[in-house]
């Protein structure tokens, strides 16, 4: 049986009187790529952002290779999601005062690194990301593919156990989406990452190895080659 990465077990959030998480399980494995889906409010980002250790659940555990991620502190997650974890959001947000391999190495300049150390390893995605000759540029002169391609970069420059995605395509036409998206599952699967993916497109979700669905903060749809038997809501009446 293949090696769990991360996974969530029981997990529930709230927002006053709001549940955006009613208990969801969820496990990935070594170098599985996964695609959550659902309607607009289902839940989706909640769940990505307590896998991730930005937010604590008020219920449930979340676990990296064994270890506790949601008794930690603050101080902790943070450095986790540093070391282990690489995120890429819908609009890269790429720092605009710096080069693009700055951007890249930030990181790791942000756990320590000094920049002679951190700008090899950050210049080495330029060519397999299809950036040589961009390394110099800064954000406002680059395409918006191009500029999420580098934030892509910045996302796998530690070599993270987990990449998270929220909609990474969402600023992109189909074209740049499809080869983003093409070039994501490649380069995490290159370096045995797991991908966790919110999105609204099923196109994108195509991308993936396995796709769940979330509905009112349960997972309702657990498909994909190696998915296990789908996770149906417990309660009746649920949704
Ligand atoms: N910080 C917050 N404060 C209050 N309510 C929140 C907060 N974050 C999320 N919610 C609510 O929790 C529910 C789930 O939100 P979430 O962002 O996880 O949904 P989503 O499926 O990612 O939605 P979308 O596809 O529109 O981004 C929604 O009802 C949302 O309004």
């Amino acid at each position: 049986m293949t090696e769990t990465v991360l996974s969530g077990t029981g997990l529930e959030k709230r927002f006053g009187g709001t549940v955006a998480l009613a208990g969801v399980d969820l496990s990935i494995r070594r170098g599985e790529t996964i695609a959550i889906m659902g309607p607009s409010g289902s839940g989706k980002s909640t769940l990505l952002h307590c896998l991730a250790g930005i937010m604590r659940p008020d219920r449930g555990e979340v676990t990296l290779l064994g270890q506790r991620v949601d008794t930690q502190s603050e101080a902790q997650r943070s450095r986790l999601r540093r070391s282990r974890f690489g995120f890429l959001f819908q609009f890269g947000q790429l720092l605009p005062e710096l080069t693009a391999e700055e951007n890249v190495a930030l990181p790791l300049l942000l756990d320590g690194t000094p920049k002679p150390k951190a700008l090899p390893p950050a210049r080495s995605w330029f060519g397999p990301l299809g950036l040589a000759g961009l390394e110099r540029r800064r954000p406002g002169e680059l395409s918006g593919g191009e500029a999420q391609r580098v934030a892509l970069a910045r996302a796998l420059v530690t070599g993270p156990a987990v990449v998270f995605a929220d909609e990474p395509t969402g600023a992109l036409d189909q074209a740049n989406g499809a080869e983003t998206m093409r070039i994501l599952v490649e380069a995490t699967k290159g370096q045995d990452s797991c991908l966790v993916l919110v999105t609204h497109d099923a196109s994108v979700a195509a991308h993936c190895d396995r796709k769940v669905e979330v509905r009112d903060g349960r997972l309702v749809v657990d498909a994909g080659p190696g998915a296990a038997k789908p996770e149906l809501p417990q309660r009746a009446g649920a949704w």
